[in-house]
């Protein structure tokens, strides 16, 4: 825990604090926030290990709660100084419907808006997304591409759309004026695919090896690079942001800005092997060992059985139309915005992240 002479008199309030990143950023904040008095963590979901958080100096107050009902939202904002909004539904496999997907990430967005305004809170980061920006429709690359490149973000998928509406309206939002007569202070981060302890869909490709004899199949080129970035340091730049943007409204504030590290470019199945291997599996083929068109077929056939099979069962494979576009459609940033705005420095090496996955991989049950 965190122990300082600076006064402890910041509130915070963590909205999806027990998610993938929720956790890491509400331990981050926990270990490296000298200011904070109260960590307010909203979720429709409060994880047990809450509870262990609960003895050291800092006030931890667990709020469950629904991003979509606004007075809930409007409630738990109340006396907060500042609001990290990483709450959302991030599902690209068709486990939500699309207007599910929209009143999470879109209206639960605005409802935390309208919360600091009405309360009074003037600075609020939102976890946006690549996908915000990419990879488009038409499988256009993005290579090595930062906050300012030129690229045609048109999405049909609810997820991006989603997550670009929701980033406008925070946006947007920048300068408006709270109660009290204060402006809000907004921006936005935009993380690539994160990995690290905790990565849900890490832990289902694994299983997913383990079931096929410690085999993996390579579907993807490997010339088609994914850009990814470890969950340390994605809540490392969270902390940052939430504490710069005080001091540096008038740079910061309105900026969206893509959170990277040393993680190696690689195509997604390449770069998980990074960590899989240590752990046992294999990936075959150093080649697609399918033809694409097959794949295509494949997918498709898999968003058919979702459609038929949605009355009697829940069917969401890794496959569909869309994973596989994303997964075919180089996506990588190169950037220092953050670096030259706030002076972000990754806090974990490539060495440190990877080394830390490996061992997360390695705990899980029916490792090797
Ligand atoms: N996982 C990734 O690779 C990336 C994630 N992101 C963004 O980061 C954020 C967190 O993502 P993950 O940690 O991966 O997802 P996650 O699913 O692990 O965490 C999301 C959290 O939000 C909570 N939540 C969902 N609906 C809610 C609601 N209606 N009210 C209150 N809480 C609700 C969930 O209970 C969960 O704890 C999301 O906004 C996502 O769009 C952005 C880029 C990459
Ligand atoms: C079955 C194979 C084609 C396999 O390779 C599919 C991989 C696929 C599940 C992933 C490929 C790219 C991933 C997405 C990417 O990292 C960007 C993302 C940003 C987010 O905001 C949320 C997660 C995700 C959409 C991520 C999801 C998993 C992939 C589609």
């Amino acid at each position: 825990m965190a122990s300082s002479t600076q006064a402890q008199k910041l509130v915070y309030l963590v909205t999806g604090g027990c998610g993938f990143l929720g956790e890491h950023v509400v331990r981050m904040l926990l270990q490296r926030e000298p200011q904070l008095q109260e960590l307010r963590i909203f979720d429709l979901h409060l994880g047990p290990w809450l509870e262990e958080l609960k003895t050291g100096p800092v006030q931890v107050t667990a709020i469950q709660g629904d991003v979509t009902q606004a007075h809930e939202v409007t409630a738990a904002v109340a006396g907060a100084h500042v609001v990290i909004h990483i709450a959302g539904l991030v599902d690209v496999f068709g486990r939500a419907s699309p207007k599910t997907i929209h009143e999470v990430n879109v209206q639960g967005t605005q409802n935390v808006i309208e919360a600091c305004v009405q309360t009074g809170t003037q600075f609020l980061v939102y976890t946006s997304s690549m996908e915000v920006v990419g990879p488009n429709i038409k499988g256009h690359p993005f290579y090595r591409g930062n906050e300012d490149t030129p690229y045609e973000a048109v999405h049909k998928h609810p997820y991006p759309r989603s997550k670009a509406l929701a980033e406008r309206l925070v946006l947007e939002a920048n300068g408006r004026k709270v109660h009290g007569g204060l402006p809000l202070v907004t921006c936005a981060l935009r993380p690539t695919g994160i990995y690290g302890e905790g990565h849900q869909i890490m832990k289902d490709i694994y299983y997913q090896g383990l079931r096929l004899g410690g085999r993996l199949f390579r579907v993807i080129p490997t010339s088609v690079e994914h850009g990814r970035v470890y969950v340390g340091n994605v809540a490392w730049m969270h902390v940052l942001v939430a504490r710069e943007l005080k001091q540096r409204a008038a740079l910061m504030g309105g900026q969206v800005y893509f959170c990277y590290d040393k993680s190696p470019y690689k195509s997604y199945m390449d770069f998980n092997m990074e960590f899989l291997g240590p752990c046992g599996l294999r990936l075959v083929g150093t080649r697609p060992l399918l033809p694409y068109w097959l794949l295509v077929l494949l997918a498709t056939l898999n968003a058919l059985l979702q459609w038929l099979l949605r009355p009697l069962l829940l069917y969401a494979p890794l496959l569909n139309p869309y994973t596989l576009a994303m997964a075919n459609t180089t996506f990588t940033v190169s950037t220092n915005k953050a670096q030259r705005h706030f002076g972000y420095e990754p806090l974990f090496s490539w060495e440190d992240s990877r080394t830390r996955t490996i061992h997360w991989v390695q705990a899980l049950e029916g490792s090797a």
